[in-house]
């Protein structure tokens, strides 16, 4: 059943907020407490559809998981010590579970189907498929799922150079290479979200990472035995993007994201904010289970269009489409460059947010894969959105919503559970317009 929202123009936010744990770190916590010997601790969990369907999987596959006063244990069987599935394993809305199982299914010998939803189903499997099956995997089916990957026990390591700028390709074959004899490599041409690299070292396996100009290699020698630890997961900042973005864009406000990670592989949006002259500060900088985070102060203020180069978008990759909301009230026009990854999203981002954008009175456009967005003083609103199953989309022009003359309507908020659940609930605490009742006005 879609779920329809209304975001209506708010006057100032403000008050302190948390948002849910990170996406990313929630999926591989899982994932490597099932690939160690012993209980792994979980403090934080992104208790979401995405983080619940590899949950699941990992379940399906033998391992056994109890949550108990919010947190997370998991007790592990070891590399190569699942056992084979017996239905197909679902994994819902949620790229990065499905390609981070299928590093871990292909060093396993058995044979898994997997599936997901409409979404799912059009996104590109080939770039983690390919390295898996020059390491010694099978596939049965297409590049793009329903698709049954028959993993081995006896995988061969490969040294492999990404295609293309990604955190989950390169993650899928870091995470056989734990199953494989041998260093397995992967060199990536600019750095990726590095979380997958610091927990494996944090759960005892030896990685190499050496740094040459802009290209990074990581290199994992298996087999590996890992050992359960505990991991605390910090907020999401692709997550408090959101609530980030609407404090800067309503008049008055002035509100504070708690505990939220600030890792320089996932800040490109906060840089880049504070280039277009955001009054934006990280406080309280601490560490928090070997990770950099703090709570973001966030006030109010005029904003210029900015250029964002290429190079960036590895570092904010889930946040164009929200930057794209801001810069539609910045003085100027934004170019954000090299954005082609964000037609292989949940949706084409691309395609979507120039939608939304002219959907609600704002001109925007692409220029190959350069997306052009002009600032206006006024957003007229009044329109619909399609959110076509993604919650980046849905999220980020709700924000719209709320400077816009006339209300915004966003078709679909169902997908927003997959990252952030209690997303409206969170944002009508500050002080958002929010009306997801029904959409009855
Ligand atoms: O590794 C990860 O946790 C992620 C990597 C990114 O995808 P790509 O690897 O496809 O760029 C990002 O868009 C996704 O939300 C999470
Ligand atoms: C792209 C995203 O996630 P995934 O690839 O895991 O579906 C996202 O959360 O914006």
């Amino acid at each position: 059943m879609p779920r329809p929202l209304i975001a209506r123009k708010s006057t100032a936010l403000s008050g302190a907020l948390r948002v849910p744990g990170d996406k990313s770190i929630s999926h591989r916590a899982l994932i490597f407490g099932a690939l160690s010997i012993g209980e792994t601790h979980i403090s934080g969990l992104l208790e979401s559809a995405d983080v619940l369907a590899t949950a699941h999987a990992l379940q399906q596959m033998g391992v056994q998981m109890t949550r108990e006063d919010g947190n997370w244990r998991v007790v592990g069987v070891g590399c190569g010590g699942l056992a084979p599935p017996e239905g197909p394993l679902d994994f819902g809305n949620a790229g990065t579970g499905v390609r981070l199982m299928m590093g871990v299914i292909a060093g396993h010998d058995f044979a898994a189907e997997l599936i997901g939803d409409e979404s799912l189903q059009r996104r590109p499997m080939g770039r983690v498929l390919d390295p898996l099956k020059q390491m010694g995997a099978e596939v049965h089916g297409g590049d793009r799922l329903p698709l049954t990957l028959v993993g081995s026990g006896d995988l061969a390591p490969i040294t492999y150079r990404l295609p293309v700028a990604s955190a989950q390709v390169k993650s899928a074959i870091l995470l056989a290479g734990l199953m494989t004899p041998g260093e397995t490599t992967v060199i990536e041409p600019e750095a990726t979200r590095d979380h997958t690299e610091t927990m494996m070292r944090h759960f005892g396996a030896e990685v190499r990472i050496e740094q040459v100009t802009a290209e990074r290699s990581i290199t994992v020698t298996g087999e590996a035995v890992l050992h359960g630890r505990d991991v605390e997961v910090p907020g999401d900042p692709s997550s408090a993007a959101f609530p980030t973005a609407a404090a800067l864009i309503c008049p008055g406000s002035d509100v504070t994201i708690e505990n939220v990670l600030v890792n320089p592989t996932r800040t490109g949006l906060y840089d880049t904010l504070a280039e277009m002259g955001a009054d934006l500060r990280f406080e309280n900088e601490r560490r928090s289970g070997g990770e950099k985070v703090a709570d973001l102060r966030v006030r109010a203020g005029k904003l210029k269009a900015v250029r964002v180069p290429p190079e960036r978008a590895p570092r904010m990759i889930d946040e164009y489409p929200v930057l794209a909301v801001v810069a539609a009230t910045a003085e100027g026009e934004t170019r954000m460059e090299g954005l082609a990854e964000l037609r292989v999203k949940e949706s084409d981002r691309l395609a979507a947010t120039i939608a939304g954008l002219t959907a609600c009175g704002v001109t925007a456009w692409a220029e190959g894969d350069t997306l052009v967005v002009r600032g206006a003083e006024r957003i007229p609103g009044g329109g619909t959105v399609e959110t076509h199953m993604d919650h980046r989309i849905a999220m980020a022009f709700a924000v719209l919503g709320l400077v816009a003359e006339q209300p915004v309507r966003i078709d679909d908020t169902a997908m927003i559970d997959t990252s952030f659940p209690g997303f409206a609930e969170r944002m009508r605490a500050i002080g958002a317009d929010f009306d997801d009742s029904g959409g009855s006005e």
